[in-house]
C-alpha cells in the first residue's frame, strides 16, 4: 500500500522571480538549505553560506524542515551569500557558474518531483540506508585517519584557526545599536533569530562595555573583539550547539544580571567570571553528548578520562583562544584576579554537565536559606546555578522564539541517535526518532529540570518569579495540553 503524505508548501521570491517549494516530513535542516540554494541557482554555496529567509514586514524566518507553510500572497524572500574562503566566487554572493548551476537546478526540481511521485517509505527506508552507510564510511575514515595521527590533537584545532584571525578580523563591519535594541537586550524575551552572527557578536561586545567590564579590567577594543570573533569561529556549525547557542545564553545570562538588579550586588570580577563562562560553555561542541564519547571511546573521553570530556574540552578551548596574546581580553587583570577568574570559568562551566545537577541543586538549596552577597562561595554556587539556568533557558523564551529551538534539539538528537543505531551503540530514548515527540520531548523537562532549577535561583533572585519563571509555566502548560491532544483525550 502507498501511503501519501502531504507536503508542507513554501512561497519564496528569489530576485524578481517567484517559485513554489515542496518540503516533506522528514526532510533534514541540510534538505532544505539544498532545495533553497537550488531556488537561488546557487547549489555550489556550502554549508557556511548564508541562507536568509524574510517574511514581507521584514522578519527572519529561521531556515528549518519546520518553515511554516504561506502562500503567494505572503511569499518568504532568500537571499543565499557565499561565505566560505574556499568558494568558487569567493565572499559576498553573485550568482553560481552558468551550467552546473542549471543542471543542479533542474535536479532539485527534478528531485522534488520524484519525492512525489515515489512510494514515500520506500524512499525513506533507502534515505536511511545512505546516511548509514554514510555515518559506517565516516567512522571507518576516522579510525584510519586517527590511527595515522603521531600524537593527540585537541587543541591544536582551535590554535589554527586562531592562526586565521586577522584576515576574518579585518571583514568586521562596525555596528551601532539604536536605544531600543539594546534596551531589548536585557530583557530575557530577546528574540535571537533575527541577528547575524556579526551581530551577535557585537552585542555580546556591547555587554562587556555597558556593564563596565571594558573600563575595569582595562581591555583593549580590538583584542575583546578578536577573542569574540575568535569564540565565534571556534563553534561548530550544529543544527543545536552552534554560536546562536552560546549568544542566547549569554545574553539570557545578561538579562537576569539586569532583572534581578544583580549589577549593583555582585563585583565586576563575577559578572566577567559568569558572562565568559556563558560564552565558553559549549565551544568546538562536536555535536554528539557526553554518552556518546565515552560510548564511542572518542579522543575526547579518552583524554578527560570519561569526566565531562565536553564541558572539560570548552574550558580548554576557550582558555588556549585566551593564551592567544591578540585575543586575551585578561592580559590587564592581576595575578590574584586571573587566578580566581579562571578557578570561577572552570566550575561554571563544568557545572552545565547535567550529571551534576542534582549535587548543584542540593548544595544551592542550603547556600539559600542564609545567602550572602560577600560570601566568596556563596557568589560561586550562584554564578554555577546561573549559568547553568541560561544554558537551558529555551523554553523560558516566548513560544515562537522558543520552539524553533526544540526543532533543532531533536535534530542533532536525531542525528547523534541514528549514528549509534548505524555503530552499535547504546540510544537514549530520549533522542530516538522513533520515540520521541515535541511534547513529550518538553513535558518532563520543563517539570522535572527547568523549574525545580529556576524555583531554586528564585529563593535567591525572587525577580525571577517576576518575567521568567512564568514563561516557563506557559510553556509547560502548552505542551500538556498538546500532550493530551496528541493522545486523543
Ligand atoms: N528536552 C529538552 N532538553 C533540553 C532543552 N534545553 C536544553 N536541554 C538539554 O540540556 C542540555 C544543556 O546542556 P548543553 O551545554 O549541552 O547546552 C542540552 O544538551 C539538552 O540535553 C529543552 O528545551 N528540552
Ligand atoms: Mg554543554
Ligand atoms: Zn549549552
Amino acid at each position: 500500500m502507498t501511503t501519501t503524505v502531504a507536503p508542507n508548501r513554501i512561497h519564496i521570491k528569489v530576485g524578481d522571480k517567484c517559485e513554489v517549494l515542496d518540503l516533506y516530513p522528514g526532510c533534514t535542516h541540510e534538505d532544505v538549505r539544498a532545495i533553497l540554494c537550488s531556488a537561488a541557482d546557487m547549489v555550489d554555496a556550502d554549508k557556511d553560506s548564508l541562507i536568509k529567509l524574510t517574511k514581507p514586514d521584514g522578519t527572519i524566518v529561521p531556515v528549518s524542515p519546520f518553515l511554516p507553510g504561506n502562500t503567494d500572497k505572503d511569499p518568504y524572500t532568500l537571499q543565499v551569500h557565499y561565505r566560505s574562503r574556499g568558494s568558487p566566487n569567493g565572499a559576498g554572493g553573485g550568482g553560481g557558474t552558468a551550467s552546473p548551476t542549471k543542471i543542479g537546478y533542474l535536479e532539485a526540481k527534478l528531485n522534488d518531483i520524484s519525492k512525489a511521485l515515489e512510494p514515500l517509505r520506500e524512499l525513506q527506508s533507502f534515505r536511511e540506508q545512505i546516511v548509514s552507510f554514510q555515518k559506517r564510511l565516516e567512522s571507518a575514515e576516522k579510525q584510519i585517519s586517527m590511527a595515522n595521527l603521531p600524537e593527540t590533537k585537541v587543541i591544536p584545532k582551535a590554535i589554527k584557526r586562531i592562526s586565521k584571525i586577522d584576515p576574518i578580523f579585518a571583514h568586521q563591519p562596525k555596528y551601532v545599536f539604536t536605544d531600543e535594541t539594546v534596551a531589548y537586550l536585557k530583557q530575557p524575551s530577546f528574540n535571537n533569530w533575527q541577528w547575524e552572527e556579526n551581530e551577535m557578536t557585537a552585542l555580546m561586545e556591547h555587554m562587556f562595555t555597558e556593564l563596565g567590564l571594558v573600563d575595569k579590567f582595562k581591555m583593549e577594543l580590538p583584542t575583546l573583539k578578536r577573542f569574540l570573533c575568535v569564540v565565534k569561529d571556534n563553534y561548530n556549525h550544529n543544527p543545536f550547539h552552534n554560536f546562536r547557542h552560546c549568544f542566547c545564553v549569554t545574553q539570557m545570562f545578561y538579562g537576569m544580571l539586569h532583572e534581578a538588579d544583580l549589577v549593583s550586588k555582585l563585583e565586576p570580577i563575577d559578572l566577567l567570571v559568569g558572562l565568559i563562562s556563558c560564552i565558553i560553555h559549549d565551544i568546538d561542541h562536536p555535536g554528539f553528548n557526553n554518552a556518546y564519547q565515552v560510548n564511542a571511546k572518542t579522543e575526547l573521553a579518552v583524554i578527560y578520562n570519561d569526566q565531562s570530556p565536553l564541558e572539560n574540552h570548552h574550558c580548554a578551548v576557550g582558555f588556549t583562544i585566551l593564551r592567544n596574546n591578540d585575543c586575551n581580553i585578561f592580559k590587564n587583570l592581576s595575578d590574584k584576579e586571573y587566578e580566581h577568574v579562571r578557578k570561577g570559568i572552570i566550575r561554571c562551566v563544568l557545572s552545565t554537565d547535567l550529571t551534576k545537577h542534582g549535587e548543584i541543586m542540593t548544595k544551592f538549596k542550603a547556600v539559600s536559606e542564609n545567602f550572602n552577597f560577600a560570601d566568596v562561595e556563596h557568589k560561586a554556587q550562584l554564578l554555577g546555578m546561573m549559568v547553568k539556568c541560561a544554558d537551558i533557558s529555551n523554553e523560558a523564551r516566548p513560544a515562537d522564539v522558543a520552539e524553533p529551538w526544540l526543532d533543532c534539539l531533536l535534530e542533532e538528537y536525531f542525528a547523534q541517535s541514528d549514528r549509534e543505531k548505524a555503530e552499535g551503540l547504546p540510544v537514549a530514548p530520549f533522542m530516538d526518532r522513533d520515540k520521541v515527540t515535541k511534547p513529550g520531548a518538553q513535558v518532563g523537562f520543563i517539570q522535572f529540570v527547568m523549574i525545580p532549577l529556576f524555583e531554586n535561583l528564585a529563593r535567591v533572585l525572587p525577580q525571577l518569579e517576576g518575567n521568567v519563571l512564568p514563561q516557563i509555566r506557559k510553556s509547560l502548560a502548552y505542551y500538556q495540553d498538546l500532550q493530551q491532544k496528541m493522545a486523543g483525550k
